[in-house]
């Protein structure tokens, strides 16, 4: 537990089973949503049948489109919305069927950040973190030194007596960490909280998650549209699609072998954007006459690939050219991915992904270069 106060349940830490795995902190069984609206109108299912247990300590990432159903999803945890079938359950308490004041003492117990910040502009950013804890009616001796506490914990000790319009979005977005933790939360709801900030911003607002996490022992589910964000600081990853959880698991596993196909659509579109930018520029979807074919490979350990591509050439005649190459690390494994052109023939692509694919990497096609820029790459 991150908090000095009592946790939501009141049993004390969360029950261990015999091989010592704790009981989830939130956990949805069975859940969907269906937004009913105005009489007449047409219900819209936003969640259908979602089973997901978040450990306790854990960050888990909920991944999908733009409408796939993850604020939804995130709103359930904090009783925001209601489910139409199943049950949410947070610390052992169904937050689905709780009374409003029974609920205002489970959302202290849960904090959460947005991508827009959502701070009050006529205050301080000492005034913002402070807010919830004049709420929660503690004395104000207690609310100045846990104000100091938290933006010190941000990096913001400099900046208490600023304005939200005085402020970047990178240190906004860090003021409204400070707010969501100001209660001592035991979970930490991100809604895109770094969707409105720029890369390197991202980068640092993602590692003082990841810090959170790791030194308060904050249960964290953040939801986004980026794969990137989800490598950076999650565990454990759902990808929603219509509505649906389609795959679930550790990131590295999912990362590694995705097996729905969106998942592997927005890791191809990751691995897209990291090709080098006169590439990536190039790329289009359709093969286009005399196109290269662009294959993204990924695989486990920082020299796995090599002799693949030697073994492609010597055992198929594919004599793939690779365009790219990055060794990554999730949760300190090392994870590759390569980009290859293929050369033009009938049938290469296919030949070339079930040849990869049988031993054991899994490739996608992200696209195809036009050929006369694949040989000016080469030459
Ligand atoms: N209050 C509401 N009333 C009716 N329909 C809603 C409401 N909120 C969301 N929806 C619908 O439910 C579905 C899921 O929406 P949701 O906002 O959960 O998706 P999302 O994955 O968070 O999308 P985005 O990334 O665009 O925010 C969508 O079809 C949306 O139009």
């Amino acid at each position: 537990m991150s908090s000095a106060q009592a946790p939501l349940r009141d049993d004390g830490p969360p029950a261990a089973d015999a091989d010592g795995h704790t009981a989830p902190l939130i956990a949805f069984e069975g859940v969907s949503k269906t937004y009913v609206g105005r009489a007449g109108a047409v219900p819209v299912p936003a969640l259908s049948g979602i089973d997901l247990a978040v450990p306790t300590g854990s960050v888990l990432g909920v991944i999908g489109r733009s409408g796939a159903g993850k604020s939804t999803l995130i709103r359930l945890v904090n009783g925001l919305e209601r489910p139409s079938a199943g049950r949410v359950l947070v610390g052992g308490a169904e937050v689905s069927a709780l009374g409003e004041g029974e609920l205002r003492a489970v959302r202290a117990r849960v904090g959460m950040i947005f991508q827009h910040f959502n701070l009050l502009s006529s205050r301080t950013a000492a005034g913002n973190v402070a807010l919830p804890l004049e709420i929660a009616g503690r004395p104000r001796a207690a609310i100045r030194d846990r104000v100091a506490e938290l933006l010190a914990l941000v990096g913001l000790e400099a900046q208490a007596g600023r304005y939200p319009a005085e402020l970047s979005g990178g240190q906004k977005q860090r003021v409204g960490i400070a707010r969501a933790l100001a209660t001592a939360p035991d979970v930490l709801l991100s809604d895109e909280a770094t969707s409105a900030l720029d890369p390197e911003t991202t980068r640092s607002i993602l590692a003082l998650l990841r810090r959170i996490n790791r030194d308060l022992g904050l249960t964290i589910v953040l939801i986004t549209h980026e794969m990137s964000v989800i490598r950076a600081v999650a565990d454990r990853v759902a990808v929603l699609e219509h509505g649906r959880i389609v795959e679930q698991g550790d990131v590295f596993e999912v990362f590694t072998r995705p097996r729905a196909e969106i998942t592997r659509t927005l890791l191809a579109a990751e691995m897209g954007l990291s090709l080098p930018p006169t590439l990536a520029g190039r790329l289009t979807a359709a093969p286009l006459a005399g196109a290269a074919a662009v294959l993204r490979i990924a695989f486990r350990g920082p020299h796995a690939s090599d002799p693949i591509i030697a073994r492609l050439a010597r055992e198929t005649g594919i004599e793939a050219n690779i365009l790219s190459g990055t060794v990554d690390e999730i949760g300190g494994q090392p994870f590759g991915s390569l980009a290859v052109s293929l050369p033009p023939g009938p049938d290469v692509t296919a030949r070339a992904v079930a040849f990869l694919e049988a031993h054991g990497l899994v490739a996608d096609l992200v696209g195809y270069l036009p050929r006369s820029e694949e040989d000016r790459r080469v030459a």
